[in-house]
């Protein structure tokens, strides 16, 4: 790590974090919260995960740390949406804000249409597919927001079993793989100053809205690189933070599905770089999908699987209210 990244590191890193609700709620000071979940396909996990939230939005006793808790369904095709609303949640389809743009695939394009959605000043992320899920999570990334003026995005880290029942994998570790392959590899080439950053893709962060209207949202698995990035360059090192959320375990995928995930990652950091290598397409909206090519083995060939991926970001939230004069 670069000096600078060494001052952020040891400043700017909670490696036990202690606030406690009460402590929190009194430092909103009018300041409001949504925590949303985006889902594909969650039924199995969605719901405890808002059941462990719920509590956070008070009682008739005490004040809310969390003010609304929202399910962005991202086209699910099983119970996901019951079973979040059941749980407390208010869930929202992805084509039921931002009506004037047809919805696209991916985690990006629920989490951008998620700004539309919810009304917090200070907006929450976290997966739907955690499994164990600790509510602690919550108040622990809107500590550094509530506590402090300067960081704009809080990234929570945490260690990552890995479990591949498929596979027979069930490891205390190895969890993070496209973090430790590709996203902080890239980062270190890219903005170096983003190393001291433990968990540069993990789902689980939280942010001021008025950073993230501002920005750009990258599509798909990118999403996490995009707004790193965007914080940075925008708000420097101090605009950032990290927390220790202990562990975080989750549905792991497999290779291939991880393979298309960092090729958006690999062009959604590319995007940000003057690197000439980037290629048609990778800088800005220049091309929406690219080819991506992977291969399966069918008895004793290997077959290329093409396929397309989504590189088109959405433009910052604020420009589009901005041009419907909403
Ligand atoms: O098109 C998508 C893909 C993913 N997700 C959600 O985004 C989160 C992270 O996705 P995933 O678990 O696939 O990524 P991983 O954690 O395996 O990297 C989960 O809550 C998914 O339900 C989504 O809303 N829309
Ligand atoms: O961190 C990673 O390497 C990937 C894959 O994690 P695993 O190897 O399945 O634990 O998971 C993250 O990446 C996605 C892209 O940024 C995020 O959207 C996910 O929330 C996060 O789990």
């Amino acid at each position: 790590m670069t000096p600078e990244t060494q001052r952020w590191f040891a400043a700017r890193t909670w490696q036990e974090p202690r606030w406690s609700v009460e402590e929190l709620v009194r430092a909103k000071r009018g300041r409001t919260v949504s925590v949303v979940l985006p889902a594909l396909d969650e039924e199995d996990t969605v719901g405890e995960i808002v059941a462990a939230i719920m509590p956070l939005t008070g009682s008739a006793r005490d004040r809310p740390l969390v003010d609304e808790v929202v399910v962005l369904d991202s086209g699910s095709v099983d119970r996901t949406c019951a079973v979040a609303r059941a749980a407390g949640a208010r869930v929202v389809g992805r084509d039921e804000v931002l009506t004037d743009f047809e919805p696209r695939p991916g985690k990006g394009e629920v989490l951008w249409r998620s700004l539309a959605a919810v009304s917090g000043d200070l907006v929450v992320f976290i997966d739907s597919d955690l499994v164990d899920f600790d509510a602690r999570f919550v108040p622990t990334l809107l500590g550094p927001l509530l506590t402090s003026a300067d960081p704009v995005l809080v990234k929570g880290f945490y260690r990552r079993p890995l479990r591949l029942p498929q596979e027979g994998i069930q490891e205390a570790e190895g969890g993070g793989r496209v973090t430790e392959l590709l996203a902080r590899p890239v980062l270190a080439s890219v903005r170096p100053a983003l190393t001291g950053v433990v968990q540069p893709l993990g789902g689980e962060y939280a942010a001021r809205r008025e950073f993230l209207e501002a920005v750009p949202f990258a599509p798909g698995y990118g999403v996490e690189t995009g707004l790193l990035i965007d914080a940075y360059d925008r708000h420097g090192l101090d605009g950032l933070a990290q927390v220790n959320l202990g562990v975080r375990k989750h549905r792991n995928r497999g290779l291939l599905q991880l393979g298309v995930m960092a090729r958006q990652i690999l062009a959604t950091a590319l995007s940000r770089s003057d690197d000439p290598r980037s290629g048609a397409g990778e800088h800005g909206d220049a091309a929406a999908m690219l080819p991506y090519t992977q291969f399966v083995q069918v008895g004793q060939e290997w077959i290329p699987h093409e396929q397309e991926v989504l590189v088109q970001q959405r433009p910052p939230l604020r420009s589009v209210r901005e041009g419907s004069g909403r």
